[in-house]
């Protein structure tokens, strides 16, 4: 588990959620969760995939940019939706680069084998400043022309006098890893199953609706399920009560396309917890 940082409280709440224990003091280590059989260690976000990669440890949580950037003997096992950002390029404004004028320029990171792996596929060599953080910084100081580095919001680039350039090197967010060709365990099975479920509540939400038998078809499209929608009749002659998941994020125009075809009673409800 991450320790600090971006990643930390998201991890942690996700495998609460999970049904696992998790630290109450933030300068815990290791937790024993003695009920699930799992002991997590906390540790600093970018020495996860190495354990993780050596074979210590049987999985971890981590950046899809820190575990590329290790070069580690892991691998993805699933993509857990948050910390979510974008690896880029960034140079001051109006100085109007490409990737090419990179070449024997400096580079200043904190991700050096992320950055050098992508500009060498391309055929440039910048000369790499790698630096723990506060990356942007950099170039006002004087010690690098140019930067690529994480951006979320883009405030952190918009304050220090930077615009992007070039494609985006990666779309990162946090992924549970595992060591490359490692056999699947039944306890990997049952904590991928869980995180699953987490993010299915999260994503999806239950619809259920009152439709005429006529307009049942077409209702059914709108909101086909996972395997199939839930019908059932009412006390009402040629009246049906509908139950589908739907993507959260759908929801709203869902709801309304149903409404133009002649649905009532539409509610919505959380999902708590599932395993599909
Ligand atoms: N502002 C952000 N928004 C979303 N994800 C981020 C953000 N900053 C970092 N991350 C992601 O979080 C992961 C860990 O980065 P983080 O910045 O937490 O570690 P760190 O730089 O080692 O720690 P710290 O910045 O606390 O010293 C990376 O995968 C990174 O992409
Ligand atoms: O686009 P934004 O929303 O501004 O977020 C991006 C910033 O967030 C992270 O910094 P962090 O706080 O981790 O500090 P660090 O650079 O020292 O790692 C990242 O390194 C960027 O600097
Ligand atoms: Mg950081």
């Amino acid at each position: 588990m991450p320790n600090k940082g971006s990643l930390s409280e998201a991890a942690a709440q996700m495998l609460r959620e999970a049904g696992y224990a998790q630290r109450s003091d933030p300068k815990e280590l290791v937790l024993l969760d003695e009920a699930n059989g799992v002991e997590f260690f906390y540790l600093r976000p970018r020495d996860i995939a190495v354990y993780v990669g050596e074979g210590t440890l049987d999985v971890g949580i981590t950046g899809r940019d820190m575990l590329l950037d290790s070069g580690a003997d892991a691998d993805e096992v699933i993509p857990l939706g948050f910390g979510r950002s974008r690896f880029r390029f960034a140079a001051p404004v109006g100085s109007e680069r490409t990737i090419a004028d990179l070449h024997e320029k400096r580079l200043a990171t904190s991700y050096p084998g992320l950055v050098g792996g992508y500009l060498a596929e391309r055929g440039v060599h910048p000369r790499l400043i790698t630096l723990d953080g506060a990356v942007e910084t950099a170039i006002r100081l004087g010690v690098a022309d140019a930067i690529a580095d994480v951006v979320e919001t883009g405030t952190t680039l918009r304050q220090a006098g930077l615009e992007l350039f070039g494609d985006p090197i990666l779309h990162s967010e946090a992924v549970l890893i595992r060591r490359r060709g490692a056999d699947s365990t039944a306890g990997l099975d049952l904590l991928q199953r869980r995180l699953n479920g987490v993010l299915v509540a999260r994503n999806y939400v239950m619809m259920d609706y009152d439709v005429s038998d006529q307009y049942v078809d077409a209702a059914c499209a709108i909101t086909p399920g996972f395997e199939s929608p839930t019908v059932a009749p009412l006390a009402r002659q040629g009246w049906l009560a509908v139950r589908a998941m739907v993507p959260r994020a759908e929801a709203q125009k869902i709801m309304d396309d149903l409404w133009a075809i002649g649905a009532r009673a539409i509610l919505v409800t959380d999902i708590a917890a599932c395993r599909i």
